[in-house]
């Protein structure tokens, strides 16, 4: 079982800008003031400091570069990267040298814990490749479910990967995932641009119990949510969403009315959809651009959901709402999707940063 019992951190070189999506995980990890933390992670700076969570002070230098750190494999220690794409954050582990995760799903919901662990969306594991992949991307939600994939954090394991490697630039890779082949290509602006394959529409595949129409897929559909008749439509792209634009009482939504926290759960548990559902609540500004909020299935309300946006915009196509290529605004920022007519794949750019390097004893 993994313990918190001891838990360094150290910020990146490059220290991104303070946020409080930076400040908040090391609050909750080292339980100090949000204020003295922030003059703390400003001298964080110089990555020869380090933060130790048992003495709950800014410890002595101590010489660790980001490639030692990195190369580190001490029993009974894991060490990780946490990372975010706009938000949606992440605990990246190298397993390089395994063909199973590093840890259980029961250890990965204890560090994914933002006030008793180190505070995450889900848990990757950065593993060797298979079927002539270069590598593989597995993922634990923070309740230790797996999904099949998880668009903001393959861009995440794209900058794991490189800075693992020691690669600079331009940078592509090929990624086996539970949704199959995933290449995600670094940028020279740092972004992060990831072909995620085909959207599925057919609904026993998303899989979806809503009535299908004469094409196989769920497109407008209604679903009764506590007596509330919601329009739906449901794409997978390789894990299940279920995007509504509005209800029979709100055609048009205004998402930041909404009460996530009372509505994500029920449809993430609907019957309807066997392997439960991401939501996405989605609010139209014009053809190219709009707006979501999303509940995930095993992770609940979250800043960014990648594969989330790319099947908004298939949902927003299908229903005649949008075009192929939006800007998708999410509570972390927004993400550029564009479905393409040539090969019906669907591509999301948007970025991924490095938060804090860690060791936890498990
Ligand atoms: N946040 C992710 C999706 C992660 C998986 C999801 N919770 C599921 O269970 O399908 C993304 O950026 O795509």
């Amino acid at each position: 079982m993994a313990t918190a019992a001891s838990i360094s951190l150290t910020l990146p070189t490059q220290a991104p800008r303070l946020s409080t999506s930076v400040a908040a995980p090391l609050r909750s990890i080292c339980n100090l003031p949000l204020d003295s933390l922030r003059s703390n992670v400003y001298s964080l700076r110089n990555p020869n400091f380090r933060v130790s969570a048992s003495s709950m002070r800014i410890g002595t230098p101590e010489k660790i570069s980001k490639t030692s750190f990195l190369d580190r494999r001490e029993s009974g220690f894991l060490h990780f990267v946490k990372y975010h794409g706009l938000g949606n954050d992440f605990i990246l582990v190298d397993s390089r040298d395994s063909t199973e995760p590093r840890i259980t799903p029961e250890q990965a919901a204890k560090l994914c814990d933002r006030n008793f662990g180190i505070g995450a969306d889900g848990v990757i594991f950065a593993m060797p490749g298979v079927n002539g992949t270069d590598y593989t991307m597995r993922i634990f939600n923070s309740d230790g479910s797996e999904p099949e994939m998880c668009g903001n954090g393959v861009r995440c394991f794209a900058r794991f990967i490189a800075e693992l490697e020691n690669l600079h630039g331009k940078q592509s890779f090929t990624v086996h995932t539970g949704a199959g082949l995933i290449v995600p290509e670094i940028q020279e602006d740092g972004k992060v641009k990831v072909d995620m394959g085909e959207p599925i529409l057919k609904a026993l595949d998303v899989p979806t119990k809503l009535p299908a129409n004469k094409d196989q897929a769920v497109v407008k559909s209604d679903l009764n949510v506590d007596g509330v008749i919601w329009n739906v439509t449901c794409v997978s792209m390789g894990n299940p969403h279920c995007i509504t634009f509005g209800n029979k009482e709100s055609q048009n939504l205004t998402v930041d009315e909404l009460n996530l926290a009372a509505i994500g759960p029920k449809f993430e548990q609907h019957e309807m959809f066997p392997a439960r559902t991401n939501t996405e609540f989605v609010e139209v500004f014009s053809h190219e651009h709009l707006k979501m909020r999303v509940w995930e299935r095993g992770a609940g309300a979250t800043l960014a959901c990648g594969t989330g946006a790319c099947a908004v915009v298939v949902a927003a196509v299908l229903e005649g709402r949008a075009g192929r290529s939006c800007t998708v605004d999410l509570p972390g920022g927004p993400l550029e999707i564009e479905w393409k007519e040539e090969d019906n794949h669907v591509y999301m750019t948007g970025p991924a940063e490095a938060v804090f390097y860690g060791s936890v004893a498990v």
